[in-house]
């Protein structure tokens, strides 16, 4: 493996390179005009994972090490950020979180773009992933919505939470029979705009729907169970990626069968942003916050001139997502732009962004749980 040199690299911020990872749905063509690619189109590539350190479980695809992020050395070498953090954790993801968590760093990021529904699926709570996956994680997640397209007449939606009146049984039933347009109509139909926020607990039962462009925060693991055996565009899903190894009847376990109307789900589910902080050169805006979920949290900073950010001895996994301009830390100034993306590891103290380009510079800034 390559020489990491820990002292340099852990006091700049990392320019992480692109990490698209294959799904059973298409989509990606947002990602790509997002990140000014010359020709972009929809394909089975519709995620892009930003500072993960997790494998992607793709059946059939085994083979294959996808999903882990990598960035350049100085001597134009590559690495994974998995290898990086694993030199020095404590350096790179702080003291407290590496005497907790080790080498991982508790949280995965990514970036979606939907061109047809996803499969009607859950992903385990944490109990369900310590007894069934022996994992410390489950797979909690929240969607920012930063965009979206018409797909065949229909705007943008989600698909989330049990109607009141549904059962397992009921749910066992559409599920033998495959009633997919019974499993649609059994969630709540939530259409979505720029700028929305949800939060989607383990157990939870969902179907992102076509259209959807977001940003996803979530628990660091690849954990989903489908209860649809074909795609909406009719791909077979393999048994195996329906239920994971653990055979149908565990799947269905894995949903919370807890019913919700709309309102409720809305109450419980769908977050208001909320300042943080705004100062004569930007504003500080809360869309998850650390009341809403332990597992992570997630800020957006939009700096009209320039916006002074202080480490708080924590890790930080940042998205530029709009506009154009500097990053300076004490190594220096990084220049930076819209489809950026950056792990800025626990160690830098202090850190400047400063707008350049015409539209205020707009940062999603992604953080582990306990900040
Ligand atoms: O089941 P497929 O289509 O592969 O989609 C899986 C995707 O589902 C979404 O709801 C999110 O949980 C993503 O993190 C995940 O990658």
């Amino acid at each position: 493996m390559t020489d990491i040199d820990v002292k340099e690299l852990s006091r700049q911020p990392i320019r992480l390179q692109s990490t698209r990872v294959w799904r059973t749905y298409s989509g990606g063509r947002l990602i790509d005009e997002w990140q000014g690619k010359a020709s972009a189109e929809d394909s089975t590539f519709p995620e892009e994972w930003v500072a993960s350190v997790v494998q992607a479980t793709n059946v059939g695809r085994e083979h294959l090490q996808e999903g882990l992020s990598a960035l350049q050395l100085a001597d134009g070498s590559q690495v994974t950020l998995k290898d990086v953090i694993a030199s020095d954790p404590t350096v790179f993801l702080g003291k407290a979180h590496a005497e907790k968590y080790g080498d991982k760093t508790g949280v995965l990021v990514k970036v979606l773009d939907s061109s047809e529904r996803l499969t009607i699926q859950v992903h385990p709570d944490r109990e369900y992933a310590k007894t069934k996956f022996q994992s410390d994680f489950g797979k909690t997640e929240a969607w920012y919505v930063i965009g979206g397209r018409e797909v065949d007449g229909e705007e943008p939606y989600v698909l989330f939470g049990f109607k009141p009146g549904v059962t397992p049984k009921q749910w066992k039933d559409l599920f033998d029979r495959q009633d997919i347009p019974g499993m649609l109509d059994a969630m709540h139909r939530i259409p979505v705009r720029e700028g929305d926020v949800f939060l989607v607990q383990g157990g939870v039962p969902h179907s992102i729907g076509s259209g959807c462009f977001l940003i996803e925060i979530q628990e660091p693991t690849d954990y989903t169970l489908r209860t649809e055996r074909t795609t909406p565009k009719g791909n077979v899903v393999p048994d195996q990626a329906c239920h994971q190894g653990l055979g149908f009847d565990e799947m269905l376990n894995c949903f919370h069968y807890d019913t919700h109307t709309l309102e409720q789900v809305k109450d419980r589910w769908c977050k208001q942003p909320a300042v943080l902080e705004q100062s004569a050169g930007g504003l500080l805006t809360a869309l998850i916050k650390n009341t809403d979920t332990d597992r992570f949290s997630m800020n957006r900073l939009t700096v009209d001139t320039e916006y002074s950010m202080k480490g708080n001895g924590t890790f930080v996994i940042a998205i530029v997502l709009k506009g154009s301009g500097t990053l300076t830390g004490e190594t220096g100034e990084t220049k930076v732009g819209q489809g950026d993306t950056f792990f800025l590891p626990a160690s830098m103290t202090e850190l400047k962004w400063a707008r350049q380009g015409e539209e205020p510079l707009q940062v999603i800034l992604c953080y582990p749980p306990g900040v």
